[in-house]
This record gives structure tokens, sequence and C-alpha cells, in this order.
């Protein structure tokens, strides 16, 4: 089984066999992944270590089959004896450092952050991913104080390594979470304590994939358009904040970019192209790709299964890379949500 970079995960499952009397958690995690789960982590709080160790045994093999990651919660000798791919800590926890020295180099280190100031420090001491919750009151974790959307938008902003939103988060809600800039999403009792974990991971990463085909996300983790406005006033000389999403087409145009329709993109002074202005998917967007691939890649939507339509007409696969966008290029991208 061919494993991806695990950076790129999207949807986090964790095991909670409270959430699903009666079912396995082999079953459940199975249908989690089969439904587009992409890392598992296994978090157990009332079982004793034997058990614990067997279902990390169970759950490692069960991922390998998959080529999913493996975190194990809290426990780094079961994460050690079981091969697993890293294990997750919270600020109670082992601490970092003796964590990494423990695991080694390779080990994902995934550490638990409820303020921007223990993101920080996560990021600087060596953590690989960092958990940005609990964003809504939870169940999972009663009387944990939510640290809201806010803190969502500052993890956007301002965490540089993978970063995942958790706590509270269900269909109802996750469209709140991904516009404040999430791009992966964990969830416990959404998942397992549905009735179709399949279905419901199914239905998260639609909404993820939606959210990245609608612009928000680009891969350093800031907002696509607001990222693409800052390079303006960059590239421009200094077009104020918000006033340059509306303005951006006249300053862009003065600095040397011709107007709709052009051939060429256009060039700041530092010979870097400058970003200009297409429609994709019937809304405006900024965008600095040269090309279809380019805008594929942007949007983080590499390898999926997709048909692109420029101005009119579709685009080959095997053509992306020379399909150039230009100002005022009307791109239409359809990509196939995989089931299964
Ligand atoms: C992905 C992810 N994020 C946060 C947590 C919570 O870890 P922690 O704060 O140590 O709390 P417990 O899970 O141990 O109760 C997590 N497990 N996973
Ligand atoms: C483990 C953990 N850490 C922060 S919130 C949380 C629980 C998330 O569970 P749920 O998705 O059911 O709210
Ligand atoms: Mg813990």
């Amino acid at each position: 089984m061919e494993r991806k970079n695990w950076r790129d995960f999207k949807l986090y499952a964790i095991t909670a066999a409270n959430y699903h009397p009666g079912r396995s958690m082999l079953d459940v995690m199975e249908q989690a992944i089969l439904g587009g789960a992409d890392i598992v982590q296994l978090r157990s709080k009332d079982a004793s270590k034997e058990e614990i160790l067997e279902d990390a045994r169970a759950l490692r093999e069960l991922t390998n089959q998959y080529g999913v990651p493996l975190i194990i919660n809290d426990h780094i000798d079961i994460a050690i004896a079981v091969g697993a791919d890293g294990a997750h800590f919270g600020q109670d926890d082992l601490p970092l450092a003796e964590a990494r020295r423990m695991l080694g180099p390779d080990a994902i280190i995934g550490i638990s952050t409820h303020s921007l100031e223990q993101a920080l420090a996560a990021e600087r001491g060596g953590a690989d991913y960092i958990g940005v919750g609990p964003v809504y009151p939870t169940g999972t974790k009663p009387g944990r104080t939510a640290v809201t959307t806010a803190y969502v938008r500052e993890a956007a902003e301002h965490v540089r390594i993978p970063w995942v939103a958790i706590g509270g988060i269900a269909l109802g809600n996750v469209d709140e979470v991904l516009a404040a800039g999430a791009t992966r999403i964990c969830a416990v009792s959404a998942i397992v304590g549905s009735a179709s974990p399949a279905d419901t991971c199914r239905s998260f990463r639609a909404r993820i994939d939606a959210a990245a085909a609608a612009g928000a996300p680009r891969d350093d983790g800031r907002l696509y358009q607001a990222a693409a406005v800052e390079e303006a006033a960059e590239t421009q000389g200094g077009i104020g904040g918000e006033a340059a999403a509306g303005e951006l087409g006249s300053a862009a145009s003065a600095g040397g970019r011709g107007a709709a329709g052009d051939e060429a993109a256009a060039i700041d002074q530092a010979g870097e192209p400058g970003p200009f202005e297409l429609t994709l998917n019937g809304r405006r967007e900024l965008t600095t790709a040269q090309s279809v691939e380019e805008l594929v890649a942007s949007l983080g939507l590499e390898g999926r299964s997709m048909v692109v339509e420029l101005n009119g007409e579709i685009i080959a696969r095997e053509s992306w890379a020379a399909a150039r966008l230009a100002d005022g290029a009307v791109v239409e991208l359809v990509h196939f949500v995989g089931g299964g």
C-alpha cells in the first residue's frame, strides 16, 4: 500500500469506544478510513494498559493495511511497542523534548494547544503538528473551555507547521471552522458515534475539499485570497489591506499588467509574476498561478480526479501545464470526492 505524505492529511479520526456500543473499534475505524479519514489516533482513557496495547496492535495492522498513519495518545511506551507512526501529547503530558528523545527524529509528534502562545512554543520545540482546540464545548472532554474560532483564525494566520482543528466539530458546524481558516479537521464523536462513520467521513471530506476549491487555503496555511492581497500590496508598493481586494485590478494594472484577456500575467519589479484576477467556479479570485497545473496545485488539489474548463474549453490533464492563465480567465473546476 502506497503511503502519501502524512502532512497532507485532511481528516483525523480518533477512537472512542464509548460512542459505539455494540460495534467493534476496528470495524468503526475501518469504516472511517474507507470514508476518507487519512490519519488515525488511538485514544483510550479508561482501558487498562494491557487492553490499550492490544487495541494498538490491532489498529496498527489495520492502518498498515490502508497506508494510514497511526498516532497513539498519551502512551509513548505503547507507541514504541507497536511501531506507531507517532504519538500525541497534551500540555500536561510528557514534555515534547523528552518525547522526541524517546521516539526519534522520524516520529510524528503532535501537541495539543489552546492558545497561539502554546502553538508557537510547540512549533519552536519541534512538534510535527498541533491540535487547535477545543474549538467548541464537547462531551468528549467535558469542562474544557472552548477556544472558539478566534483561535482557529489566529492559527491560520501564524502557525506554519500542520495544525488540525478539534473539539465539538460536527457536520453542522464544520463550515464555520473551515471558514475561519482550518484546512484539517479532527473529530471524535461526530465520526465514531455516527450510524455510518464512512458516510460521515465522506461528508467531512466533501466539506473540506469544497472549502479548498472555493479558494480558501494555501499550502502555507494562509488564506488564499488574503495572501494574494498581501502579496499584491508588497509587489505594488503598499496597497492597503482590505481596500486592496476591491482595488487590485487597477492597482495591478498600474504595476504594468495588461487588461483582462492579456496573454501575459503581471511581472513585478523583482521579476516575479504578480497576482491577477480570474473567475473560479463563478467567484472572482486572485491568483499568481501561471498555468492550470499551478492553479490546481495552489488549491491543494494535486492528484485529484477532476475536470478543468478554461474559457469554455475542457483542458485535458496532459495539457494543464501548457494551459496558461491570464487576467480575466474563467476557470471551472469540478473535482470528484472519492468514496471507499
Ligand atoms: C489531534 C489531537 N488534538 C488534541 C488532543 C488532546 O490531547 P490532550 O490535551 O492530551 O488530552 P487527551 O486526549 O489526552 O485527553 C488529542 N488527543 N488529539
Ligand atoms: C481529545 C480532545 N482534545 C481537545 S477537544 C477533544 C475531544 C474532541 O472530541 P469531539 O470531536 O467528540 O468533540
Ligand atoms: Mg493527553
